[in-house]
């Protein structure tokens, strides 16, 4: 039964990503280079690997997933690991072009907020099939009484990547996008990043939808916080009250508005990943990106001793897990989760 209204309270359902087939688009694609390597000039983007990344890291990676997946399911956990697409096979609409990228990552594409599962509009080309890989198992949801909707679906013309005065890509606002990762769950309060991954246009479409889920529902923008991809290397909501922060995007005085009067664990600095891939498509703050299991379980990155000792420290025990290639896939244990199931509701958690 589909009811998530937060990312902390306990885990009864989960969806675990796959990467078998995982690619790096081509960064010719102005969206591919927007959600990959945004920060590269277009000399850099051509020293980038495209296409299958090397067997060996789908293996490992798909290695961790199945231990993460052993591991949820040893406590009591549903979990489900839908098989991925072929992101090999090309597709496009009467503007573009495009081969698959990755389903790693399935909280990226997928938003559900209480019994409602939506279908975001990303503003990433290579994965706007990505989500066929979940139909079979939204499909139950709907039949086991979920609502499912789908956001319009974008044209993705060249027009929405505008450049910038440095001639790097940026999100313009000719329609309505935003992947679900920008988003954070608080009960009744929504945090939408606006950012390179999340725009204007599609703050405005998801208030007005949720105010259709729930009236009582408030999404709150946050502005200047990370204009890249995706907010959860930025924050991670680790129980009513208690917030995880990057100092290296946060500072005390600009702590967002719905979370100040939240105790803060800063995070410690973190430590890199090998690099086995060239470029990456995370920062090293991926190894933050954490799954809560329950208010005082957390699942994290075994490499960040640091990390799983300031969360002792706050009364979070952590089931130390591997995933090896979190920074170069750009996923760390929340994005290559999405939690159907949580025992907590639409509560008030910021009064
Ligand atoms: N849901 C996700 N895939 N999040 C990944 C965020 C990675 C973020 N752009 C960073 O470099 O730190």
């Amino acid at each position: 039964m589909v009811n998530s209204w937060d990312e902390f309270t306990t885990l009864r359902e989960i969806v675990v990503g796959d990467a078998s087939y995982t690619r790096i688009p081509e960064q010719a694609d102005l969206s591919a280079w927007l959600t990959c390597y945004p920060k590269l000039s277009t000399r850099e983007l051509a020293d980038v690997a495209v296409g299958r990344v090397p067997q060996h890291i789908v293996d490992e990676a798909n290695e961790d997933l199945g231990e993460l997946a052993s591991t949820l399911r040893g406590l009591g956990i549903t979990v489900h690991q839908p098989p991925a697409p072929d992101h090999g096979v090309e597709f496009g609409t009467p503007d573009w072009r495009s081969a698959g990228m990755s389903s790693f990552c399935p909280r990226d594409l997928t938003l559900v907020v209480g019994s409602t599962i939506i279908e975001t509009p990303s503003a990433t080309r290579a994965r706007y099939f990505e989500l066929f890989g979940l139909r079979p198992l939204l499909q139950e949801c709907l039949r086991s009484g979920a609502h499912w909707l789908a956001a319009p679906r974008p044209r993705l013309a060249d027009d929405l990547f505008p450049l910038d005065e440095d001639g790097l890509p940026q999100l313009g606002e000719a329609e309505p996008v935003f992947d679900a990762a920008n988003v954070l769950r608080l009960g009744r309060d929504v945090l939408y990043q606006v950012s390179r991954s999340g725009n204007e246009a599609g703050r405005l479409w998801l208030e007005s939808t949720l105010r259709l889920v729930d009236p009582d529902l408030r999404v709150h923008p946050l502005r200047d916080v990370y204009g890249y991809t995706h907010i959860d290397s930025t924050i991670s909501l680790l129980r009513p009250g208690l917030v995880l922060l990057n100092p290296s995007r946060v500072r005390p005085e600009t702590v967002p508005e719905p979370l100040k009067g939240w105790d803060v664990l800063w995070c410690p600095p973190l430590r890199p990943q090998p690099s086995v891939h060239g470029h990456t498509l995370s920062e090293v703050w991926i190894g933050m990106n954490l799954l809560m299991v329950d208010p005082g379980h957390a699942v994290v990155d075994r490499e960040q001793p640091e990390l799983i000792a300031a969360l002792d420290r706050h009364g979070i025990d952590v089931l130390p897990l591997r995933l090896r290639h979190s920074q170069v896939l750009g996923g760390g244990f929340h994005c290559v989760t999405l939690d159907i199931t949580r025992d907590g509701g639409p509560e008030d958690y910021l009064t």
